[in-house]
């Protein structure tokens, strides 16, 4: 491969060169597959966008042709020769190829629709709670370690400056931003705290690093729900306290090219009605109207508690429903176990939902019925869900989402309302996800959640460059048999040979089967570079 490294001098194109993977919906009503195309793809240094592709350039031949024709010289190839000057007819470009034999190819960039950040501390650590015991146990004391000391003499938290918030909060912050996108996720919606100087401190980092991000400050202003050591005292506080994350993001990012605000009443067990009414109310009151997140139906007993603290509404996607936090522009976390009246609703508010596969299963909250919700056209992306979700991949969540899938055949609910196979067993297997749909949803699908559908997902013209290069590694079959090896040396152990990560690749594997590979085995030490508006903000050598 190329270098992935900045370049010291001015160009006006990056060329990456190879083969380029991604998951596309053929048609309407169709299912995703996956395209593969090999040849040229260039995007702008200016505004890091695709501005157009040659599918024919795949062999050097073309590829020179394709450079003449457009006037383009390799920067590197001029710096490397000492001779950048004197191209003053030509456009400078940066090039970078994908190493073939290593089986590389550039995959659009993961979305991560639903994370936690100051709960990253906790990944893995769950004991055998389920969600509101989980919330008691390990979760709020966690969150509530990012705050900041009171000021002395009001006794409130007045600063907004992200340096008051706690250095553990700021390393912690810091390292899931590297860990996330080690795994190849350019844009994640995280809820932070419910403190102002942590959760603008998350929204600085993001945009320092370069990671596309919407900032959640956490609302959490009911007394009968929330702990006494880490909530707002009343609904104004919340109201308050939120604006102040809104304007500090929207100063550090005005175009909100990178980093965007987004309205997170944590969930309707946590927050008053005029908490919920005041959230509603402000997201709606900018144009265009703020992006909202929430979580939904996620557990049993949680759908009990709604029940009891909003006894006037039908649902409880009503609750939500009657202060306007359901529109176009809303994530709703987990839809677990959502009625048909709460799904056509949310249809009608065309609202969108996060998949979270790990977190369903660790939590015990059960299977979501993710093909009911596709086959109903409602939008749905991945999340990760750290971490009532153990692993902040999204490789990982689409893997999750389709072994879930798989069992979602196993639970009463889909065997009473689904079909049958052809023996009146079961299920007729129409509730699995493919490979190619979990990767749809962890990209194109993720993209349409966060309504940047025509933005990031893919690799059409105009789209941001938020790219990962996977890197599966070469196949390095010893010429001998192992059985003439001397015992255990290992001369002949593909392991020891040094595959990348996981993924064993003999050489008999179709492209399409690579891909199934990556899904099932691969992790971070397959992503070697991640590119976000065009900038290189993760590499691996
Ligand atoms: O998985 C979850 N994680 C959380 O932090 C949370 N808060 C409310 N509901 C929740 N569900």
């Amino acid at each position: 491969m190329g270098s992935t490294t900045d370049c010291l001098f001015d160009y006006a194109f990056t060329v990456y060169r190879g083969t380029f993977i991604e998951s596309i919906l053929p048609g309407s009503g169709s299912k995703p597959i996956l395209a593969r195309n090999r040849g040229a793809l260039w995007v702008s240094a200016a505004d890091g966008r695709i501005q157009g592709w040659d599918w024919q350039a795949s062999d050097d031949n073309a590829f020179a042709e394709l450079m003449t024709r457009n006037y383009w010289v390799d920067i590197d190839a001029v710096a490397a020769q000492g001779q950048v000057n004197g191209h003053d007819s030509k456009i400078k470009v940066k090039i970078v190829t994908t190493n073939e034999e290593q089986n590389e190819f550039f995959f659009p960039g993961f979305i991560d629709t639903h994370i936690h950040a100051p709960q990253y501390p906790n990944a893995g650590l769950f004991g055998s709670s389920t969600l509101l015991d989980w919330l008691e146990t390990y979760t709020f004391p966690v969150e509530s370690r990012f705050g900041s000391p009171p000021d002395s003499k009001t006794g409130h938290q007045t600063s907004t400056d992200p340096r008051d918030a706690p250095i553990l909060a700021q390393q912690i912050y810091d390292q899931v931003i590297s860990r996330t996108l080690s795994h190849g996720t350019t844009c994640a919606s995280y809820y932070a705290t419910n403190h102002v100087p942590a959760t603008n401190a998350l929204a600085t980092l993001c945009y320092i690093r370069g990671q596309r991000a919407f900032i959640g400050r956490v609302c959490m202003d009911n007394p009968d729900f929330c702990v006494d050591y880490y909530r707002d005292f009343s609904a104004n506080d919340s109201l308050v306290a939120t604006r102040q994350t809104i304007e500090y993001i929207h100063a550090l990012d005005p175009e909100g090219n990178l980093v965007k605000p987004i309205v997170t009443p944590r969930f309707a067990p946590t927050c008053t009605r005029p908490a919920l009414q005041s959230l509603g109310d402000l997201a709606a009151s900018y144009s265009p109207p703020l992006h909202i997140q929430t979580h939904i139906s996620e557990n049993i007993n949680e759908l009990a508690l709604v029940k009891e603290l909003f006894p006037e509404a039908d649902s409880y996607a009503a609750v939500y429903d009657k202060y306007n936090l359901l529109t176009p522009r809303t994530i709703l976390a987990h839809a677990v176990h959502l009625t048909a009246d709460e799904r056509a609703l949310i249809r009608a508010r065309d609202s969108k939902i996060s998949h979270c596969p790990a977190s369903n299963s660790v939590l015990g909250s059960g299977i979501c019925p993710v093909r009911t919700l596709l086959d109903e056209g409602i939008t749905v992306g991945l999340g990760t869900d750290v971490s009532g979700g153990y692993s902040p991949s999204i490789l990982e969540a689409a893997r999750q989402a389709c072994l879930c899938s798989r069992l979602l055949a196993q639970s009463a609910p889909w065997q009473r309302d689904n079909p049958k196979d052809a023996d009146g067993n079961g299920s007729d297997g129409r509730e699995k996800l493919s490979v190619s749909e979990s990767l749809y949803l962890a990209t194109r699908g993720g993209a349409a959640v966060i309504d940047m559908a025509r933005d990031v997902g893919g690799f059409e013209m105009g789209m941001l460059w938020d790219v990962q290069l996977i890197r599966l590694g070469g196949v390095k079959l010893a010429k001998k048999s192992p059985l003439d090896c001397v015992v255990g040396d290992g001369s002949a152990d593909l392991v020891k040979a040094g595959p990348v990560g996981n993924v064993d690749l003999f050489g008999t594997e179709s492209w399409e089967e690579k891909i199934q590979k990556w899904v099932w085995s691969g992790d971070d030490r397959n992503v070697k570079a991640v590119w976000v508006g065009g900038r290189l903000v993760h590499s691996r050598v």
